[in-house]
């Protein structure tokens, strides 16, 4: 199915070796390997443009960013961790697929999936609310996603509804992991490829990383402590929002934001569905470890008729009229 199909997309090209011998060769793909389109936005340090692959007509997004710039603004630690966490997180359909990366004299190219159908913000935006068979369905879709990740081993913290894109299926595709925590992989006893249960109080005081504000989880904010839970608060804030049409969390500016956020001040509109209303009030909550856990997310009554796993990525996605 398109999971091994995908796999297929990296370059490599036949030949054979003195004793006639196949050998299969990793093909480095530069730009001349592809023919540019329109641009699809800007980041603060990037340009994302539609590329076609000139050897199969294959389309992409490709980020190009500018080697001065990255180096100026001290971000190379930030590219390189996007790449190494892309490059962990390769067989879920939920997860923005990174194909290739190159560079030139000039700049560095991540070539990725192409998600045509923008961010989820703009859906929601233009949508104002949605309704509460498609929050089930984009949600049931984002914490499959979170839970490929953390099972990878990669704490996103920074999930916001402007880093889930859709792809033309209208699918959920995670993006934006240069301010992802990637937990240490060690090997069990049977030398498989394991990864630390979640993240540890001393290597995140050395953290200076906050995310964007309406989604930071208290944690973050009072211990710099961000664990696989936090991924979780941010879950409920995305929940709340496409329901309500706006953030729990927000405030003229970021420190009154985070003033809400420690003090758990936010209420529901009138008619917030209970299941719903349930769900988040059991994720917005200080204490992380007390916060429900992934696998009673999933079980919890808002999510009934969800087929977990890869039924969820074949059915149609809902009309968003
Ligand atoms: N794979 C993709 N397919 C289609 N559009 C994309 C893709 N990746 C990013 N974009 C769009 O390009 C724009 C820039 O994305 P990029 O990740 O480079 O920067 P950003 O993370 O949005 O901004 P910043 O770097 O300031 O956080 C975004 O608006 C995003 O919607
Ligand atoms: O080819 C690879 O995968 C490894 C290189 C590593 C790398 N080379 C760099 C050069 C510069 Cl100037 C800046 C960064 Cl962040 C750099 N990162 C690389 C190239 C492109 C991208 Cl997008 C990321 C990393």
């Amino acid at each position: 199915d398109d999971w091994q199909e995908r796999g297929a997309a990296v370059g490599v090209k036949k030949e054979y070796d003195a004793d006639g011998r196949q050998v299969l060769k990793p093909v480095k793909k530069g730009v001349k390997d592809f023919n540019f389109g329109r641009t699809l936005g800007e980041g603060s340090y990037s340009t994302v443009l539609a590329a076609q692959d000139r050897s199969n007509g294959k389309d992409y997004a490709i980020k190009v960013l500018d080697k001065r710039h990255i180096i100026k603004e001290k971000k190379v630690k930030y590219v390189n961790i996007e790449r190494d966490t892309l490059n962990r997180l390769t067989d879920h359909p939920g997860v923005v697929r990174l194909y290739y990366t190159f560079q030139d004299e000039r700049s560095l190219y991540f070539v990725l999936d192409l998600c045509a159908g923008g961010e989820l913000l703009g859906v929601l935006k233009r949508m104002s609310t949605f309704d509460e068979e498609c929050t089930r369905f984009y949600g049931a879709q984002i914490l499959d996603t979170i839970e490929y990740m953390h099972n990878r081993g990669v704490i996103h913290r920074d999930l916001k509804p402007e880093n889930l894109l859709l792809d033309e299926n209208r699918y959920i595709k995670v993006t934006d992991f240069g301010t992802a925590k990637l937990l240490p992989e060690r090997k069990d006893a049977a030398g498989r490829v394991e990864f630390e249960p979640d993240s540890t109080t001393s290597e995140n005081r050395a953290n200076s990383f906050v995310g964007t504000a309406e989604y930071v989880s208290p944690e973050l904010l009072t211990d710099k402590n961000a664990c696989k839970a936090s991924d979780l608060w941010a879950f409920g804030c995305i929940v709340y929002q496409l329901l309500a049409g706006r953030p729990p969390f927000k405030a003229s500016n970021d420190y009154q934001t985070f003033q809400k956020i420690v003090n758990l001040d936010y209420e529901f509109p009138r008619g917030f569905p209970d299941h719903a209303r349930d769900l988040v009030e059991r994720l917005l909550v200080l204490a992380p470890e007390r916060r429900l856990s992934l696998e009673h997310v999933k079980n919890h009554p808002f999510f009934t008729g969800i087929q977990w796993g890869r039924g969820l990525w074949q059915q149609k996605a809902p009309r968003l009229n």
